[in-house]
């Protein structure tokens, strides 16, 4: 089916576009009161996530109800620990939490590397119904967390401000540590090639504990394994989300992928001096801007766009919308963006 929309395959390709394109990382789910109806008709996030039409259904809410312009299926990161053996659950306010985590060889040897469409075939499904019941009106984002922030939630078996004990391994089990990386790389390149086979029109990797690493690490650990990722998925654009990897920035421009996402302590000038001419960026309104007034959203929103220009930018927070944020804020987010960044061509 021929998209309708296809703002955001444009400018990650790095095409003119009449307008800048918008989406927020985290749309799905949380702020929507239309979400919360669907959620509680179910037991839990994983039930709804394990339910391929009420996924495909809070996919496309925020395409109706914001205006967006593009999808995300809806799902997490940490179905790829499960994917590979290791299930989490989902504390209700606390967030997910792993009964088993990886620290010994025996651990190790009871995993395995996850295949798309067999081990994670619920989302496979919930993208198929999704790119269906959207008809063309906008891209599909498919996504999957980069292994690093993976890792850290198999060996943490939780969030935690440090992941002291993931980033002990790093120092104490190198090989260890190694073994782990490449098996949750490879499980993630069979689902992002999964996913691409079932619709997803660009795949977004979402290394969100990468801040943490000091940057030889990051680089050993971290972008070796995202870089390999790159490499492996030619047949959509992929865009990269390394959320406090300010250090990495230069790097990232050697990347095979089409775009880079800048959280909110990124510049925008210095970045793009980093990062090269030849990658489309993504972001970066710091998510409390939507707090301000109606007013302030829209003057944040003009000085974000005046910062990146109409060329190559796609755009977004610095990171996911908070749950508190009011939809109409997020909504005169997106208006503005539409309507200022027509104006600057
Ligand atoms: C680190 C991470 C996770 N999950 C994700 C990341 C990377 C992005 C980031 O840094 O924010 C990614 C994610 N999680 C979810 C999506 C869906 C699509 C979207 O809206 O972008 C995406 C892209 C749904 C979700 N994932 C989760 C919810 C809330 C669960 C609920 O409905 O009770 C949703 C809608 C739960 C989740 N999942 C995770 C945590 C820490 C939590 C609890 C706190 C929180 O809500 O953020 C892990």
């Amino acid at each position: 089916m021929k998209l309708q929309n296809d703002l955001l395959l444009r400018a990650a390709r790095g095409e003119k576009t009449k307008r800048t394109p918008v989406w927020l990382m985290r749309q799905a789910g949380r702020i929507l009161p239309e979400y919360r109806a669907v959620r509680e008709s179910v037991s839990g996030f994983i039930e709804l996530a394990q339910t391929p039409e009420l996924a495909a259904e809070v996919t496309i809410q925020p395409v109706d109800l914001l205006g967006v312009d593009a999808a995300i299926i809806f799902s997490d990161i940490l179905v790829i620990p499960e994917a590979m053996n290791l299930p989490y659950e989902m504390v209700e306010k606390r967030g997910p939490w792993f009964p088993k985590t990886v620290s010994s060889a025996a651990d190790l040897s009871s995993l395995k590397i996850a295949d798309g469409d067999t081990d994670l075939g619920y989302v496979i499904e919930a993208i198929k119904i999704a790119k269906k019941n959207l008809a063309g009106r906008v891209p599909l984002i498919g996504f999957a967390g980069a292994p690093w922030t993976i890792f850290a939630y198999m060996v943490e078996g939780s969030g935690s401000k440090t992941f002291s004990k993931a980033r002990a391994l790093l120092y104490n089990d190198a090989a260890f540590s190694h073994k782990l990386l490449d098996m949750i790389t490879q499980s993630t390149i069979n689902y992002l090639k999964a996913q691409i086979r079932a619709g997803a029109d660009l795949v977004q990797i979402f290394d969100s504990w990468a801040g943490i690493l000091p940057p030889h690490h990051y680089q050993e650990y971290s972008l070796r394994y995202i870089s390999a990722i790159c490499d492996a998925i030619t047949e959509v654009p992929l865009t990269v989300f390394a959320k406090g990897a300010f250090f990495a920035r230069k790097e990232m421009g050697q990347l095979n992928c089409a775009t880079i996402g800048l959280d909110w302590n990124m510049g925008v000038t210095e970045s793009r001096a980093l990062i090269g001419p030849n990658k489309t960026l993504q972001g970066n309104l710091d998510p409390a801007a939507l707090y301000g007034s109606f007013d302030e959203v829209r003057k944040a929103t003009r000085q974000m766009l005046d910062a990146f220009g109409p060329e190559r930018h796609i755009a977004n927070l610095g990171h996911g919308v908070y749950p508190d944020i009011h939809p109409d804020k997020v909504k005169c987010f997106i208006e503005e963006v539409k309507e200022y960044s027509e104006k600057m061509r």
